[in-house]
């Protein structure tokens, strides 16, 4: 088409992005050690290492006490998530695995949902 403009999206609309992208990132079978915040005393060197803890269930928090104010701050603490994993987990462990896959799932599904 001649005229394309490119449709803003509305504070709601993004909003509802985060809701989707948050429903399916706790659904997935690989979101279990993001689930609830890293209990640090049951971690050793956790709250020495990792600065900005995050998880799935503060990021719920955040969003339903309309703490984000658009999807890019959303993503950012969602990203911090994963950065946080790989810098206390070694890549080939578990969890380390884990976060991979959720990172590359979590890159797939929002890049499809602005397209
Ligand atoms: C994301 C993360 N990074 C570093 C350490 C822990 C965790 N996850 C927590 C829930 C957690 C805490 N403890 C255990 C014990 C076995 S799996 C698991 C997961």
């Amino acid at each position: 088409p001649i005229y394309c403009a490119k449709k803003t999206k509305t504070h709601k609309d993004e909003l509802g992005i985060c809701r989707v992208l948050l429903a399916e990132l706790e659904a997935h079978q690989d979101a279990w050690p993001f689930l609830t915040p890293v209990n640090h005393r049951a971690v050793p060197g956790y709250r020495k290492v990792i600065k900005k803890p995050m998880d799935f269930s503060t990021i719920k928090e955040k969003l339903t006490s309309n703490q984000y104010l658009n999807l890019e701050t959303f993503i950012i603490d969602v990203n911090l998530v994963f950065d946080n994993c790989e810098r206390f987990n070694e890549d080939d462990s578990e969890i380390g695995r884990a976060g991979h896959r959720m990172r590359r799932f979590f890159d797939k599904r929002w890049t499809e949902l602005l397209q």
